[in-house]
């Protein structure tokens, strides 16, 4: 009998043929995860924004992979159309390259169409079918201009509210709600927003047709002011037309909160990298080479990945996009330019010297130092980087910052993170020095709690009125949000399984890694690599690396195929085993919460918890590496030990949201599999503030990197029971015990018989 049977609850029973619906299938689908039954009108049929049910293809990959094999198909097989050389056509406007004559042609109809515009009971129908909700968060510009008659409204308003109870509430949240034109097709970018034609190539030639729910918002959000377009009237913004709604003065300031894997990462850089072009084509000053936008993610691997992606975004437009490495500097320095005019200071020289011994770019040769210091800084015009990779950078004189006055976009992503108390202060710290007054902010995430919303508005206002801009038009807050707020996406399958020791949960992932050894049953779930098996510490990914090396027979690539990627490994190691997982090569890769934000995969087929995560966004963003862009067949396994139960309800109410967003959505009845019980939730505790808080400080007590009495760690990882291990760890010095002694015995006697041999010589003289 499989235990797991009984303990189990998978959100979903097993489907027909779960091949042909792996993310890792190569086949991509419809990228939205919400409305998919509603026409987006006014769409033509030629419009590529038709809809699809989920799961229809798009279009065939060009190179047909067996499904199971195919683990990384990429989004831009699907497209025919290729950027070709940069140089092989010069454009005949505006000097922008043109790569393919055929995609004008092919687009022109397309945008003709694609310039009709909704109206506004049309942009409502279409961004409620697609669960999106704008709301104005801070209206800065309103706020200052009637301060004085506004706190005498506001006081008589909130005596009515208390008469008038919760109605009032929501017909104000009515009120400052927006409703832009949506963009349901990359198309409409060139027509609506006039967006460079190369950028425009560059999207489609990554196979990017059909927009996600954050895109189909937050671009007309973003380029909407290009041309005037964003108009706020009577609680509602219309494009062109009526010219009486209050119109925002300048751009907006973003919080955009859209599911994991929904492309978030084009959303902030299609803007920016528009932005940069009008801007390059406006200014020929070139002193003013260098940043103008910073995006801020919280790991390495996210900002290299978000560098690539801008990077494929820009090929041809001479928009250049750079990661943040050591060694490398923003701006000049004060001391810079002291020691360049031949002044001596003793900081500049012990910096510099610092700066040297850390990097690891200029392979050991020691340029002269002016020629050095000029030569590293940056001059691409988007910085993706690390907080502290930048802070770092920007510090001299010991903790003085220098300011960066020529950025104008400043994106963190991951915003909740970023603005968590781990990286709170260098945040911050960076925002601080961003001190053009026309910088606009982006914060983005899959989560954002109350706290950081508070805190963005916060951060405004003291940039504010520590940079004395009164004078100039304050750009509003917006938040966009798709779909339930802090919400495990609903496209892939939960489980949730009940291990009762850290032996059950090792048995356990032993049965997902060997899924044809035990009979399937009605709740089994199967796991396809590749996938990703997340733990609580790295001591813990390190020992479940080893104890799982050899489980992968060697004629399937054994001990190769696994691998464990953590934060003390150095960059050159993380890089390589990342590499080597987007291929293929690597099957299972045991990580920590390193990777479990941002970090696109595209074909894993699943994510394992083997430690419950630290809270339910922790939750959201892990099991969110699988199911991107839509993508179905997706499986969240998550293990729970008796240790546990403290504190997975969390976990369990997450899954129990995503679950219902599933069946709501889901015209074909797909999501009324009931994964979690309400009686699995009503037995469960709740956790305290206090549990909630120390949990996503430090992790399941139990798990902790503690040492044992005997000097050992408790993050041990093994099938056996600590008794068990301790019974074979005395039978071995016991066997060892005997060894030694008979070995003594043996030396012994032979000494014995030395000492006859020698008494024996002495006999023979
Ligand atoms: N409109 C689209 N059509 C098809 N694929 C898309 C589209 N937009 C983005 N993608 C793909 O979706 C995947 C996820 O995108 P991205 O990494 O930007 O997601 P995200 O919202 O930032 O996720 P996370 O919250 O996990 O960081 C990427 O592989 C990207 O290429």
């Amino acid at each position: 009998m499989n235990v797991f049977k009984l303990l189990s609850r998978s959100s979903k029973p097993p489907q027909a043929s779960p091949a042909h619906r792996l993310p890792s299938s190569g086949a991509v689908t419809n990228p939205q995860l919400f409305g998919h039954d509603v026409v987006d009108k006014p769409a033509p049929e030629s419009n590529t924004s038709r809809k699809r049910k989920r799961g229809q293809d798009i279009a065939e990959p060009s190179v047909t992979l067996p499904a199971g094999l195919d683990f990384f198909g990429n989004a831009s097989q699907k497209s025919e159309v290729r950027p070709k050389d940069d140089g092989d056509r010069k454009s005949k406007r505006d000097g922008e390259d043109i790569s393919s004559d055929i995609i004008l042609e092919e687009s022109v109809a397309a945008e003709r169409n694609d310039a009709e515009t909704y109206d506004v009971d049309e942009c409502k129908r279409v961004l409620r079918s697609h669960k999106l909700k704008i709301v104005v968060l801070e209206d800065f510009a309103v706020q200052e201009e009637e301060t004085e008659r506004e706190k005498r409204r506001k006081a008589k308003k909130r005596k009515r509210d208390k008469e008038k109870g919760r109605k009032v509430d929501k017909a104000k949240a009515a009120k400052r709600q927006l409703y832009p034109q949506p963009l349901t097709s990359f198309t409409q970018l060139r027509s609506r927003y006039e967006i460079s034609r190369r950028l425009a190539e560059n999207l489609k030639a990554q196979g990017y047709e059909m927009t996600t729910e954050v895109q189909l918002a937050a671009l007309p959000l973003l380029l909407g002011n290009k041309k005037g377009h964003l108009r706020v009237q009577h609680g509602s913004a219309e494009t062109g037309g009526d010219s009486s709604g209050a119109e925002f003065g300048g751009d907006i300031d973003l919080l955009a909160v859209a599911p994991t894997g929904s492309g978030k990462t084009i959303a902030f850089l299609v803007p920016i990298i528009d932005a940069l072009l009008s801007e390059s084509k406006t200014e020929s000053d070139s002193s003013k080479a260098g940043p103008r936008a910073i995006i801020i993610a919280p790991t390495k691997e996210l900002a290299s990945q978000i560098v690539n992606e801008a990077r494929k975004l820009s090929v041809g437009t001479g928009i250049k996009a750079a990661l943040m490495k050591k060694g490398m500097e923003v701006v000049e320095k004060p001391e810079d330019a002291l020691s360049k005019q031949g002044v001596d200071s003793p900081e500049a020289s012990d910096e510099e010297g610092d700066a040297d011994a850390s990097s690891s770019d200029d392979g050991g040769i020691q340029l002269p130092k002016p020629n050095r210091r000029r030569a590293d800084i940056v001059k691409a015009g988007i910085l993706v980087a690390t907080p502290l990779a930048i802070l770092n950078a920007l510090k001299h004189h010991g903790d003085k910052v220098t300011e960066l006055p020529g950025i104008l976009h400043l994106v963190l992503d991951e915003a909740d993170v970023l603005l968590d108390p781990l990286f709170r202060e260098q945040t911050l710290a960076i925002w601080t020095a961003c001190t053009n007054p026309h910088l606009r902010v982006g914060l983005w995430s899959a989560t954002m709690g109350s706290n950081i919303e508070t805190l963005a508005v916060g951060s405004l206002n003291d940039r504010w009125s520590s940079l004395s801009l009164s004078n100039l038009p304050r750009a509003p807050l917006i938040r966009l949000v798709v779909g339930l707020k802090d919400t495990a996406i609903p496209n892939i399958t939960h489980q949730l399984t009940y291990a009762a020791t850290e032996q059950g949960k090792l048995i356990g992932l032993r049965q997902l890694l060997h899924p044809t050894a035990i009979p399937s049953t009605d709740t089994s779930i199967s796991l396809r690599p590749p996938f990703l098996v997340f733990t609580q510490t790295i001591p813990r990914a390190i020992a479940l690396h080893s104890e799982l090396l050899y489980d992968i027979p060697p004629e399937a690539g054994g001990s190769s195929r696994i691998a464990v990627l953590h934060a003390d490994l150095s960059s050159g190691a993380r890089e390589t085993i990342m590499t080597r997982f987007r291929r293929g090569e690597i099957w299972v890769l045991i990580t920590t919460d390193l990777l479990a934000r941002g970090v696109d995969f595209r074909g894993l087929n699943g994510v394992v918890n083997y430690d419950v995560p630290n809270s339910g966004a922790a939750y959201v963003h892990r099991v969110g590496r699988t199911g991107r862009a839509g993508r179905e067949g997706g499986v969240a396994v998550t293990f729970y030990t008796q240790e546990d139960i403290p504190y997975v309800k969390n976990v369990a109410n997450v899954i129990r949201a995503s679950e219902k967003l599933r069946s709501k959505g889901d015209s074909e009845g797909q999501g009324e599999g009931t994964g979690i019980q309400q009686w699995l939730l009503d037995a469960l505790p709740t956790p305290s503030k206090r549990d909630k808080k120390n949990l996503k400080k430090r992790g399941v007590e139990a798990r902790r990197n503690v040492k044992d009495k005997d000097g050992k760690g408790t993050s041990r990882i093994s099938t056996k029971s600590g008794y068990d291990r301790r019974l074979e760890e005395r039978r071995r010095g016991a066997v060892e015990a005997s060894r030694r002694r008979k070995e003594e015995d043996k030396v012994m006697v032979k000494a014995k018989g030395n000492v006859s041999e020698s008494e024996f010589e002495g006999f023979g003289e």
